[in-house]
């Protein structure tokens, strides 16, 4: 398993290369193996990206990506708030996807009314039911976003879905960052990913870098539990990188 950290000199700059190497990969995953499969997030970086790839897709056949989220908020369908809807907008409006290949997780409004343990337990048995043998598919590419205080998914700082070891995915009721419910996959479905790739950008994101980076403990700083089986990628600015001990 391989560490790169990658410093860009700005934020789109940043976005636009790791947009060029997801075409990259997926694209040689296609290859490969006829199918790729990559779990989305949201927030800045997360969203920009999107909009990167509906710019340039490379050769990624979008008819045969299987596309996840790793975290949404649980509020009704057209609330912009919601990652998939954002991810919409950016991108998956503008390219030949495969709705049966497109996995969101379900709005507060959906089959599962209001009933937030149900929802996610409805998204576990769609990684289940897209898993093989195992309990969810391993990704070809899981991208995070992550917060000032570490937060990757979902998955805040002394929570229990963060500590969360047996389940693939958890209701979060009380997020510290609105909107307050969530649904998000555990650390032990983000790490069965071939590629876990941090899309971060800014100051306010520095200490939490330099956290994961020296091996924190992920109950204090959850974006250090998180990693590739195969490659873990840093992408980030230079105020990003900025509390980095070679910075
Ligand atoms: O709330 C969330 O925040 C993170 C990070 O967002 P950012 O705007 O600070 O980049 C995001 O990755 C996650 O999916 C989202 O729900």
């Amino acid at each position: 398993m391989t560490t790169e950290t990658l410093v860009f000199d700005d934020k789109q700059t940043l976005v636009d290369t790791a947009a060029r190497r997801f075409a990259d990969l997926i694209g040689a995953a296609q290859r490969a193996r006829g199918v790729a499969s990559v779990v989305l997030t949201g927030g800045s970086n997360g969203i920009a990206i999107l909009a990167s790839l509906a710019a340039d897709s490379g050769d990624i056949d979008w008819s045969t990506v299987d596309i996840y989220w790793g975290d949404d908020r649980f509020v009704p369908t057209d609330d912009p708030e919601r990652n998939y809807g954002q991810a919409r907008n950016a991108l998956l409006d503008h390219v030949p996807v495969d709705p049966a290949r497109v996995h969101p997780m379900a709005p507060s409004d959906g089959e599962f009314g209001d009933d937030i343990d149900a929802a996610a337990a409805g998204y576990a048995a769609t990684l289940l039911a897209n898993a093989g043998a195992d309990v969810s598919p391993h990704f070809d590419l899981h991208l995070l976003g992550m917060g000032g205080e570490g937060h990757i998914n979902s998955l805040f700082p002394h929570t229990a879905a963060t500590a969360e070891a047996q389940k693939t995915v958890v209701a979060v009721e009380d997020s510290p960052k609105p909107p307050p419910r969530r649904i998000t996959l555990t650390l032990p479905v983000v790490n069965r990913s071939k590629a876990v790739w941090f899309l971060v950008a800014g100051e306010d994101k520095a200490q939490a870098v330099a956290a994961a980076h020296a091996g924190a403990d992920p109950a204090d700083w959850p974006c250090a539990g998180a990693h590739g089986t195969e490659e873990t990628v840093w992408f980030l600015d230079h105020a990003a990188a900025s509390a980095l001990p070679d910075a």
